[in-house]
């Protein structure tokens, strides 16, 4: 039997509604050129800043290593839908990859696993990597039902045509982000694993797939989340602020 193919990880950092241009664009080059000096590395760099510093974030970072995604996308192409972006919109203006589903998203503004599903497709559509978040709540693990609602989540929001080159999984327990909480090993390598066997089936080349850790990442205990099985990298939400933090969360995987 042929070796499978090591999945490289994926650092990848969520802005969320924080960043105006000049820090923006100033924390996006910085990583960026500590990208390029550091030569070759054995991870994937990514930033998603709010949508506001998609396209100038893309075009200063430009012809180096980083790539640029962004939060969310409408499921259309286009039409009247004041306030949204579509994912096409994010591909035009230089991403590469769409968060959707991430847990702000589905608690502030509704979102259901179909909806994540279809904003997932229309990711593909646009030729965007869709990065799924999935995660249960404290009250949920605390019921015993982590398992379950992940499960159900990944089996919902996982659209038709999803292969392990478009779709990346994002597990962040409701509960660890921001909080500064995090999962035991364990238990992170206990939900990895079930993602791992929920997506036979669901993803082409499931063995390839890459499954991010999500939650109060810092670079104090990143070498520990990033060495659980079926860890592939991390989607990192206040620590990605500061190049030094996200800089140092990346380097554990050097
Ligand atoms: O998308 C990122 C996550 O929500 C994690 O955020 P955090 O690192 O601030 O806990």
């Amino acid at each position: 039997m042929e070796p499978m193919p090591e999945r490289r990880k994926l650092i990848a950092g969520n802005w969320k509604m924080n960043g105006l241009r000049a820090a923006g664009l100033e924390l996006a080059k910085d990583l960026a050129g500590r990208l390029d000096a550091a030569g070759s590395v054995k991870f994937d760099m990514l930033v998603c800043p709010p949508a506001t510093l998609v396209h100038s974030v893309a075009e200063a970072v430009a012809g180096t290593p980083l790539a640029v995604g962004g939060q969310d996308c409408h499921v259309a192409k286009s039409g009247a839908h004041t306030g949204d972006i579509s994912a096409a919109m994010l591909a035009d203006s230089g991403s590469t990859h769409v968060i959707v589903g991430h847990s702000e998203r589905r608690q502030n503004h509704g979102e259901d696993d179909a909806l994540v599903s279809a904003k997932a497709s229309a990711a593909h559509q646009a030729g965007l990597v869709a990065i799924v978040c999935v995660g249960e709540t404290l009250e949920q693990r605390e019921a015993g039902k982590a398992l379950d609602v992940v499960g159900t989540q990944v089996a919902g929001s996982i659209p038709a045509g999803a292969t392990a080159a478009n779709t990346v999984i994002a597990y962040e327990p409701v509960w660890a982000i921001g909080t500064g909480k995090t999962p035991t090993a364990a238990d992170v390598a206990e939900v990895h694993a079930h993602i791992r066997k929920a997506i036979d089936g669901r993803i082409e080349n499931p063995g390839q797939a890459r499954i991010l850790y999500g939650g109060s990442v810092k670079p104090s205990n990143a070498a520990e989340l990033l060495s659980v099985d079926n860890v592939d990298g991390a989607l990192v939400g206040g620590a990605s602020l500061a190049a030094d933090d996200f800089w140092g969360i990346a380097e554990t995987c050097r």
